[in-house]
């Protein structure tokens, strides 16, 4: 892989202050196995949108899962919004992560309700504790921020129609809405295209993209389709071999400066 050196000496770091997340000398491991990667650094500014490439079993969702506090590191150090979260006690963790949104490759809505029930709830996942009742006593509202929602991804003619009856595609952009509406400052998505055929992939890599954009929200996403990490991501991070193999801005590379990650 030759063009991590080069790439890295390129990029001018975003500036700490600014960084919504920031990871420094990252090694994660399970139970006691050799570790997935280890020395692994970049930070991530208010806005960004990057993309986290690399083979099956890189450590892509591992890394999401480290920066949601689900996977603890074995070594070095992961910060949200200036927070380290080695030092954050259960309740105060619980609280961080209902500020970001994730959608998965496979969306985790409730399957019988509503696409609007489903994005209600988002918004009442957001607010642990006595807001969720706040929330609840002011359907009208939540309702009404739902629906604004689901016009934003192009769903508004489908809102009272049940998840289970939508296609691939329309569910992920109900996933999407339902990660959004609470207004997150950071989103995650872990291979939100993947399952998905190319087309319904495209439509919704966009949406996610200019929802998330128009929004002013930090975008993470994991794909293994280098056109979509090269047209959403600013920024291109790969993982290889256990560690940081890339980070760089995307509008200087080409797939085929990708593929090195993958040999
Ligand atoms: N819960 C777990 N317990 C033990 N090993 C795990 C666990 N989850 C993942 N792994 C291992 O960690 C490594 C990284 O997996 P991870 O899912 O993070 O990779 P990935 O880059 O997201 O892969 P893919 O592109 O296939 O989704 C793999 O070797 C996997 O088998």
């Amino acid at each position: 892989m030759n063009v991590a050196p080069a790439r890295l000496d390129q990029y001018e770091p975003v500036k700490l202050q600014t960084a919504d997340l920031s990871v420094d000398r990252l090694l994660a491991r399970y139970g006691g196995h050799p570790p997935v990667f280890s020395d692994v650094s970049f930070t991530v500014g208010r806005g960004e949108a990057v993309a986290l490439i690399g083979a099956n079993g890189a450590g892509k969702s591992t890394l999401l899962k480290c920066l949601l506090g689900f996977v603890a590191p074995a070594g070095g150090a992961v910060s949200i919004f200036g927070s380290d979260l080695s030092g954050l006690r259960a309740g105060d963790l619980r609280r961080l992560r209902s500020g970001i949104g994730f959608v998965a490759q496979k969306h985790n809505l409730v399957p019988r309700l509503t696409a609007l029930s489903n994005v209600v709830h988002g918004l009442l996942a957001a607010r642990p504790g006595p807001r969720s009742w706040v929330q609840a006593l002011a359907p009208v509202d939540s309702r009404r921020r739902a629906l604004a929602t689901l016009d934003r991804v192009g769903l508004a003619d489908l809102a009272m129609r049940r998840v289970d009856s939508l296609s691939g595609g329309q569910s992920q952009r109900v996933a999407i809405a339902r990660a959004v509406v609470p207004e997150p400052r950071l989103v995650l998505a872990d291979e939100p295209a993947a399952s998905l055929d190319p087309a319904a992939g495209e439509v919704v890599m966009d949406v996610l993209a200019r929802v998330v954009r128009e929004t002013g929200a930090t975008l993470v996403f994991t794909t293994h389709n280098l056109a979509h990490a090269l047209a959403h991501g600013r920024r291109v991070v790969g993982l290889r071999e256990g560690t940081l193999a890339l980070d760089a801005p995307s509008h200087g590379l080409a797939i085929g400066d990708l593929r090195g990650l993958y040999d």
